[in-house]
């Protein structure tokens, strides 16, 4: 092990570990003879921006379908644990409990929306859980109970909220499927925020998007830190919303954590470099630009 990596911090004394929202203890998930992750520990502290990267095939979307129930672990913990103290054993729980009750919500590396839809219905579909226990379960709801009547119009309040946080009020009423692609991405996160999550996990948010739009997704994305507190967990191929939002990196190569630290302790571990070098030249090649032109924005 080369001395720079001995430089970064144990887990332990890290900073992401004295509170975690999501500790992830020895997971592995094997696809026949395919080891897709192997044995991998780290914690995703509460309020953190904390970024899962690695080269292409590095396992980083197969432990989002583990924390989010798509996959059950070939073995290993996944703990989530909320504000309030309630902890879940994910790998225990079904999809649809870890979104309703654990609280964990996704967006995907392709958009999926209900592209027919309108911006506004589509929040409103992702709060159909709660809408759904506020009516008893029964056509009661529908017939006007109190209770339900109160909840369609809080989710209403919410989606108007996230369509204004996002800056997709204006198109409130247009289909979903008529927005342009990074106005979609912002809708994805919008639509993840309505469930109000504890942890929001995003797959490579910035794919596809312009330099301008990357700057606004950080700012949004710092803002949700800031506002609502909610952990973030992305994963990410921009090194330049990596390096800029992220409070605590980890890197997977094969499956396997190479580097788990802060954005500087991470880009300066040689095991890091030598992965994305693993990949090709062009890659290294703007992995390394965004990375001088993000130290140099730092500098001056
Ligand atoms: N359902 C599956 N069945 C078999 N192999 C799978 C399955 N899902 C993922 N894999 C394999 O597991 C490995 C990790 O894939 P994964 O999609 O998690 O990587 P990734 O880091 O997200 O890659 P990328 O950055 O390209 O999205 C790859 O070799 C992939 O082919």
């Amino acid at each position: 092990m080369s001395a720079a990596f001995d430089t970064i911090a144990p887990e332990v004394a890290a900073p992401w570990a004295d509170d975690p929202v999501l500790t992830v203890e020895h997971v592995s998930m094997r696809f026949g003879g395919l080891v897709a992750v192997n044995d991998l520990s780290f914690s995703v502290g509460r309020g953190d921006i904390t970024a899962l990267i690695g080269p292409n095939g590095a396992g980083k979307t197969t432990v989002f379908n583990c924390i989010t129930g798509f996959y059950k672990p070939t073995q290993g913990m996944l703990l989530l644990k909320h504000a309030s103290g309630d902890s879940f054993l994910l790998e225990r729980m079904p999809d649809f409990r870890i979104s309703a009750k654990a609280k964990v919500a996704r967006t995907f590396q392709n958009i999926r929306l209900f592209s027919g839809m309108t911006l506004l219905e589509n929040l409103l579909v992702a709060q159909h859980n709660a809408l759904m226990i506020a009516s008893g379960m029964s056509i009661l709801g529908v017939l006007g109970v109190p209770t339900y009547k109160r909840a369609e119009k809080e989710a209403i309040e919410r989606a108007r909220y996230w369509l204004d946080r996002t800056g997709l009020t204006a198109r409130a009423d247009d289909p979903a499927g008529e927005l342009p692609y990074g106005a979609q991405r912002r809708l994805e996160i919008a639509r993840a925020m309505c469930t109000g999550p504890e942890l929001l996990c995003l797959d490579e948010p910035a794919a596809g998007l312009n330099p301008r739009e990357s700057a606004d997704l950080n700012a949004l994305l710092l803002g949700i830190r800031e506002t609502e507190k909610t952990s973030i967990l992305l994963i990410e191929h921009d090194m330049s919303v990596v390096m800029e939002i992220s409070d605590h990196v980890v890197v997977l190569e094969y499956g396997t954590k190479i580097s788990d630290g802060t954005p500087l302790e991470v880009r300066s571990d040689p095991r890091v470099i030598a992965a994305y070098l693993g990949v090709d030249d062009s890659e290294v090649e703007k992995v390394e630009e965004q990375l001088d032109e993000i130290a140099e924005e730092a500098a001056g």
